[in-house]
């Protein structure tokens, strides 16, 4: 029976980092930022659905959707956002279900999902294992404006539409608190991983 882990955080928390060291084991991850990528290429028909219902404009001249103008429409407007998310959302899940299951087939005694909407879209059943990767608001705020280049108000609009990282860590089945070096998020996420008996 392969065991599925989910990691989850917020926005910038540092999901992505962990996730990288996570498969510097060579342990296997479904990554759902990536696969939201993968599922509007280029003359994808979730990308011609996206473009009917948010205008011809979200289509850069090279064929790719134009991320920093669909971020900046869903993340101001609420029925925007739930508009998106109807759409790609569907596709998304099927994407990451083909991915687990090919991993399963391989015969993995475990697979990790990077789930950044775990609890908000209620996906808690895909998963045995939680693991949150947690900052403090300030560091939260500070990376997301450095990573992104947004202001502070536009990376408060993109924090805002999501559940805060403390009610998430009331869930969680382990708890990587991100605020300190690289080294020591290593370390907790080799503690965990011993602790559960990914690695020996
Ligand atoms: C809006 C988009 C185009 C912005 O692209 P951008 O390159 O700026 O950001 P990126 O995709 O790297 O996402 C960064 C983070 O934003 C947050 N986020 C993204 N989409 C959403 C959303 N619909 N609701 C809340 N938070 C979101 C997540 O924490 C995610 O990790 C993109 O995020 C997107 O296509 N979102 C819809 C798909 C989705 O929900 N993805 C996140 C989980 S699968
Ligand atoms: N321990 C750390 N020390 C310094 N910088 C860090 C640390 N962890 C992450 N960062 C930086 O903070 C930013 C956010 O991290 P990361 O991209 O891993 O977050 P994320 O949770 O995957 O974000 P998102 O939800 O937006 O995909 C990145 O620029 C990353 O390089």
């Amino acid at each position: 029976m392969t065991v599925i882990i989910g990691l989850t955080g917020s926005i910038a928390s540092g999901k992505s980092t962990v996730a990288k060291m996570i498969q510097s084991y060579n342990l296997p991850i479904v990554d759902a930022d990536q696969v939201a990528r993968q599922v509007v290429e280029p003359g994808s028909p979730t990308l011609l659905k996206i473009a009917e219902v948010f205008g011809q404009d979200v289509i850069s001249e090279d064929g790719t959707m134009d991320r920093a103008k669909v971020g900046s429409l869903i993340f101001h407007d609420e029925s925007k956002r739930q508009q998106l998310n109807a759409i790609i959302h569907p596709a998304i899940r099927e994407e990451m279900i083909r991915q687990r299951d090919e991993f399963i087939s391989y015969g993995e005694k475990n697979v990790f999902m990077d789930i950044p909407l775990l609890f908000e879209s209620k996906l808690e059943h895909f998963v045995e294992k939680i693991i949150v990767v947690s900052v403090t608001e300030g560091v939260q705020l500070e990376r997301l404006m450095e990573r992104n280049d947004l202001t502070e108000e536009d990376a408060k609009a993109r924090i805002g539409t999501q559940i805060p990282v403390k009610d998430k860590e009331a869930l969680a089945d382990a708890v990587i608190y991100n605020n300190g070096s690289l080294e020591d998020t290593a370390l907790q996420l080799q503690n965990i991983l011993y602790e559960w008996n990914v690695l020996k």
